[in-house]
């Protein structure tokens, strides 16, 4: 009987450190190796998972399988894992993709606002909620793992990735870190600091606080640009966050593409190492980023050259797994070398596979490696539904409401005889949702169900009331008369990363041309749809009746016309600067000579017409 007692690592009530420590033990070098690799989902094959044990897999942004509904996505993952299960220790792998504003990789997930909308909501309860509630649809598809949440500090517009910081103020950043609990469950009051967490295998997912360190603080917005700032200052701005995701356990943290001060944090041990695993304590795992490693060598050799050295640099950075995503057996065999010839020590191995194994086994995922079709139906239901157009309600920024403090525009009258909806984004769901939306740089058009602001206006309006649409409204029409007013409805096309830096914040598609048209003939309510504040002219400002940040409030319109039509007053407030003019960027709070157009915290409520 004793030849066949369970191996302490297959005990699931053995400590995890036991556990850990007897499986590390059992592991070849190249197995150890293999670990550390993190590959795509398109070359997860039966070669790379069974014979050579790759730790994890992904999808990157848009990668999905067959007609990407919740069935398709389980069944890949499971499939995936039944091939890591046979491999010759079995060790199960992690599957981690960007549910970064609900599982918006999936077709008919419910899709809530990005980030900087939820920073105007600035309610920590309610992040906590949407935590659990993408928790539960990720969990439906069988994925244990999102890279989320990103707690950048955006500090310019002109960064493509704005929309993904909940604010340029570290504090509020700070406070909506709630989000790791609602994915991973609340640890319990005597949890060690720093180490990972997840409170439910059934209905929780490991969380990955991004991207670490300084990401939203690049020289003029530039994305994985370089970050030029004091010690103190990157502490203070952009590290803050982290200390509060760690107090809740978060599980992973991926390492940032950009650089401090010409240093590039993929390479950077005293930021990975000595400070985050060291002063801070984070005993779960770093990964890098998207081929992050393959930069290393920029500028003096082109990326992707010098491939040994660049996994030496990071791996000996502190790097616990690496974003490979397709170029693992030459990882693979370049990592074992290193280890051989001594240029990566073993020790350096052995902390790695031990704080990876540390959060496979915490995740319970040794216990439970397959998905539960009984969640399949909680995707996009009703419930969710109703969450995310609650926040899309909280997140509305009023930022004009009338032309003179005595009669505020909004609320808007439901039973009038004819308005005008007019605008780019009043009927696009793809444009509403932004970038991370089904692909990777978002698209337009009904990309996924949900309610567009026209058909939510539509939905609130009086039977009586004729909703007159058109999406570049014609002077014919505007001239045509009678109307009560209009409502239009501008704002930029969804991208994501280096596709959405942008030098120029004006309003896409002519849109202040067709505000002015517009608003120089009926009562004009502008809401803009916008992952940034984007330049509103001053005469522009002056000619309309009212101005709504709606931000990219994703598939819950209903939540815009809630507010629209009084049925719950604006609560948001500005958690990024509105610029006056690019000319000023960046500009933040605190600043010497600080004279935005709208400053941080500004918000109007309906019956305030000044937010004195
Ligand atoms: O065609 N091009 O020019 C192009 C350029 C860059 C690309 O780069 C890649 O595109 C995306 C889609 O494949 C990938 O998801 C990542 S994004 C990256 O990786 C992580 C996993 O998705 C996220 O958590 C991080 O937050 C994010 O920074 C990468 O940037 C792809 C194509």
């Amino acid at each position: 009987a004793q030849g066949h007692a369970m191996p302490p690592y297959k005990d699931a009530s053995a400590p995890v450190e036991v556990r850990v420590r007897d499986l590390l033990g059992r592991m070849t070098l190249r197995e150890k190796a293999a670990q550390m690799a993190q590959i795509e989902r398109t070359v997860a094959s039966a070669r790379a998972l069974t014979e050579l044990g790759a730790g994890s897999v992904l999808n990157g942004g848009g990668s999905a399988p067959g007609d990407r509904s919740p069935a398709c996505w389980a069944d890949m993952v499971d499939g995936m894992q039944r091939l890591a299960l046979s491999s010759r220790l079995g060790v199960p792998i992690l599957y981690g993709t960007d549910a970064v504003h609900g599982h918006n990789n999936v077709f008919g997930a419910t899709v809530f606002p990005h980030n900087v909308g939820l920073g105007a909501a600035r309610d920590p309860e309610l992040l906590r909620r949407i935590g659990e509630a993408t928790a539960l649809e990720v969990r439906a598809t069988g994925i244990q793992w999102t890279f989320a949440p990103c707690v950048a500090v955006c500090r310019d517009p002109r960064w493509g990735r704005c929309y993904e910081s909940y604010s340029e103020d570290p504090e509020m950043v700070r406070s909506l870190a709630t989000i790791v609990t609602g994915l991973q469950g609340e640890p319990p009051a005597d949890h060690p600091h720093g180490y990972p967490f997840l409170g439910s295998v059934r209905e929780k997912v490991l969380a990955c606080a991004k991207h670490f360190v300084g990401d939203g603080g690049t020289d003029r917005g530039i994305n994985e640009g370089n970050t030029i700032c004091s010690y103190d200052e990157l502490e203070d701005i952009h590290m803050a966050p982290y200390l509060d995701c760690m107090a809740q356990g978060v599980a992973t943290v991926m390492a940032s593409h950009s650089k401090w001060n010409g240093e590039r944090l993929h390479s950077c041990r005293c930021l990975l190492t000595d400070v985050l695993k060291g002063k801070l304590g984070f005993k779960g795992f770093v990964i890098s980023d998207w081929k992050g490693i393959d930069k290393i060598c920029e500028p003096r050799a082109p990326q992707g050259s010098e491939y040994r050295y660049c996994i030496a640099q990071s791996v000996n950075a502190g790097m616990d797994m690496i974003m490979i995503p397709y170029r693992f057996e030459e990882f693979l065999e370049h990592l074992v070398s290193l280890v051989e010839t001594g240029e990566i020590p073993l020790s350096r191995i052995d902390d790695a596979v031990e704080r990876i194994l540390r959060v496979k086994f915490i995740s319970g995922v040794f216990e439970h490696p397959f998905s539960d079709p009984s969640l399949l139906d909680i995707i996009g239901c009703k419930e969710h539904r109703l969450l995310a157009r609650e926040a899309v309600r909280k997140s509305m920024v009023l930022l004009k409401n009338g032309k003179n403090q005595k009669e505020p525009f909004l609320p808007l009258a439901k039973n009038v005889k004819r308005i005008l909806v007019t605008g780019t984004h009043a009927d696009d769901i793809g444009f509403q949702c932004g970038g991370w939306t089904v692909g990777w740089n978002g698209n337009s058009g009904k990309i996924t169900p949900g309610t567009s602001i026209l058909e939510a206006i539509k939905e609130s309006v009086g039977v009586q009331t004729e909703v007159v649409y058109e999406a570049c409204a014609t002077e014919a029409t505007i001239e045509s008369g009678e109307f009560s007013y209009a409502v239009v409805v501008v704002g930029e096309v969804p991208y994501s990363e280096t596709v959405g830096d942008r030098t120029d914040l004006s309003i896409p598609f002519n849109g202040s041309d067709l505000i002015t048209r517009v608003a120089c003939t009926i009562p004009t309510l502008v809401i803009v749809v916008s992952g940034r504040p984007l330049d509103i002219e001053t005469q522009v400002l002056e000619k309309i009746d009212a101005l709504v940040a709606a931000w990219l409030p994703g598939t819950e319109g209903m939540g815009i016309a809630d507010c629209l039509f009084g049925h719950q007053d604006f609560v948001g407030k500005l958690p990024v600067t509105w610029h006056r003019s690019v000319d000023q960027l960046p500009i933040n709070s605190g600043d010497a000579n600080y004279d935005p157009l709208f400053p941080v915290g500004y918000g109007l409520n309906m019956f305030q017409s000044d937010d004195n």
